[in-house]
């Protein structure tokens, strides 16, 4: 979720085996060193176990297997258990996979996990040395920065203002899903839609500005740039090669430099705009940049720079973009697979809304579709990694060591597809919230079932207002359109492929019809 490039873990994409492909092999000798130079002095304290323990794989291996590091991670934990460490250069990565484990970290240990560990130079570029909610450390800064965020933006009374701009913004969205279904024999993207109409959304909470298209698109190319000048590379995890990478160092500085120079003028016009009210007719009532000009950050004395409110500025807008969306395109895909159930959730909209459009007032009445959305966060969590924690002191969990340098690494999926807690886990079934009696208590306070949103206190704040877009979202698309494969007939593939979050592997493409007045 998480970096703004939020999603740390979760950004370690296949894309980086080329490199490490490359790479590697010329530096296994060196990597074999680091290796087992750190795992003889770190004198883990830990059971007896397999040969290599406690450290099953690293670096080379990752990049020696070829596969994407969420499929690398999983085998290791089929064959090792729920809690394992790769090193991975000179870091040390201890996976979590197991609900109690993960409670028992997060949720009874919650301070002692709430921290982050230290990031890469090219992270710290762009998140100001650390001056972000997902970013920053336990302390101070996280403490004033998560509070305004919540309390100024994403609770519940706050979010309830921003419901013109959501309705402008589903408007746009499926009058865009109709014009290219127009021009394109009914065939649409999914996920570049759904992306493009919480972009908008976002942009007009934390800008407060009404924005052109070409506006809107050049911004989502500059954040779409920054997220792949953030990918992971291989001096990130062998800094010794830092000096290798210069050209790469100095492009990241190029990218920044246009990412301020795009986002200052836009922060001067909303400052403008309050200092003169009624002066810009582009200009709403309230913004995600208002709470920061006056923000008072604990042990600081002035409020944040230009650089930084670009910064803070990216993280919301990128924490909900593609993790929303991705949502989104799961989702509507599931509803091809199983047309019984898009077929029920238009009945419930039919019967709730009649012939108005369905707004969000109107969810709460809905009791499928929140179980479609539930179902579709347990079953696709739009993450496979949590954003990465580390501890402000040396603890120990099931009986391992766990150190402060290390990155504690939170695996989802398997959570939410336990056979000891899900019925028939692999299968997508709604009514496992309606007649199954099953529960899916997504804060993970009484126990953890799922946790597409992490648990514990760094708990994703935006889970309000994202569950209110996903249902928005999907319930107006339902309800504007029939969803068919594409082509007609064609089996839907639920391959997923990391890349800021796990998208589906075939990018889906559908076919829509309109259902005509009658459904409205
Ligand atoms: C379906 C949509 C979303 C999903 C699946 C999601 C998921 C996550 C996850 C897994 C984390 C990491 C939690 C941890 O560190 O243990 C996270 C953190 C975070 N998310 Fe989200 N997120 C979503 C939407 C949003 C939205 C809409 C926003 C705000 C605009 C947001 C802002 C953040 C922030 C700021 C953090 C860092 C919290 C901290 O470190 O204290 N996310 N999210």
């Amino acid at each position: 979720m998480a970096s703004l490039s939020i999603l740390t873990s979760a950004s370690l994409s296949s894309s980086y085996h080329l490199i490490f492909t490359l790479l590697a092999f010329l530096l296994s000798g060196l990597i074999f060193l680091l290796t087992h130079h750190k795992s003889k002095s770190r004198k883990l304290n830990l059971p007896p176990g397999p040969p290599g323990w406690p450290i099953v794989g690293n670096l080379f291996q990752v990049a020696r297997s070829g596969k994407p590091f969420f499929e690398y991670v999983n085998e290791l934990r089929l064959k090792y258990g729920p809690i394992f460490t790769l090193k991975m250069g000179t870091r040390t990565m201890i996976i979590l996979s197991d609900a109690k484990l993960i409670h028992e970290a997060l949720v009874e240990k919650g301070q002692v996990y709430a921290t982050r560990p230290p990031e890469n130079p090219t992270r710290n570029i762009f998140s100001c040395n650390k001056f972000t909610v997902n970013a920053s450390v336990y302390g101070p800064v996280w403490r004033s920065l998560r509070r305004n965020m919540v309390q100024n933006m994403l609770s519940s009374s706050r979010l309830k203002e921003f419901r013109g701009v959501r309705n402008n913004a589903m408007e746009k969205f499926i009058n865009r899903l109709k014009a290219e279904a127009e021009a394109n024999n009914g065939v649409v993207w999914v996920l570049k839609n759904a992306r493009f109409a919480v972009f908008c959304i976002l942009l007009a909470m934390c800008f407060g500005l009404e924005m052109d298209e070409e506006t809107v698109e050049k911004m989502d190319q500059i954040m779409k740039t920054v997220l792949i000048t953030l990918d992971p590379r291989i001096d990130d995890y062998l800094p010794i090669l830092s000096p290798f990478f210069s050209k790469q160092r100095k492009k990241a500085l190029e990218v920044r430099k246009k990412q301020i120079e795009f986002i200052v003028p836009l922060i001067e016009q909303r400052k403008r705009a309050i200092e003169n009210p009624g002066s810009d007719h582009s200009a709403t009532s309230f913004s995600y940049l208002d709470t920061l000009f006056d923000l008072k950050v604990e042990g600081r004395k002035s409020g944040p720079t230009s650089a930084e409110l670009v910064t803070l500025c990216s993280e919301f807008l990128n924490g909900g973009t593609d993790t929303t969306a991705t949502a989104i395109e799961w989702g509507i895909a599931q509803l091809i697979a199983n047309p019984q159930i898009q077929h029920q959730l238009f009945d419930e909209i039919t019967q709730r809304v009649g012939n108005k459009r369905v707004d969000e007032k109107d969810v709460e009445k809905m009791p499928y579709l929140q179980a479609v959305v539930k179902e579709l966060l347990r079953k696709h969590p739009p993450t496979h990694f949590s954003l990465t924690h580390a501890v402000i002191e040396p603890t120990t969990l099931a009986g391992y060591d766990i150190p402060m340098e290390a990155n504690v690494e939170i695996y989802l999926p398997p959570i939410a597809e336990d056979p000891k807690v899900w019925s028939n886990p692999e299968k997508f079934d709604p009514d496992r919230f309606i007649s199954g009696g099953e529960d899916a208590d997504m804060t993970g306070v009484s126990g953890v079932r799922m946790m597409p949103f992490g648990v514990g206190r760094r708990i994703c704040p935006g889970l309000g207002m994202a569950t209110v877009h996903v249902h928005l979202m999907l319930a107006r698309m339902v309800q504007e359109f029939e969803w068919e494969a594409y082509p007609l007939g064609k089996k839907v593939d639920f391959t997923g492929k990391m890349e800021f979050t796990v998208v589906m592997k075939e990018t889906l493409r559908a076919k829509i019809k309109a259902r005509g007045e009658e459904g409205k």
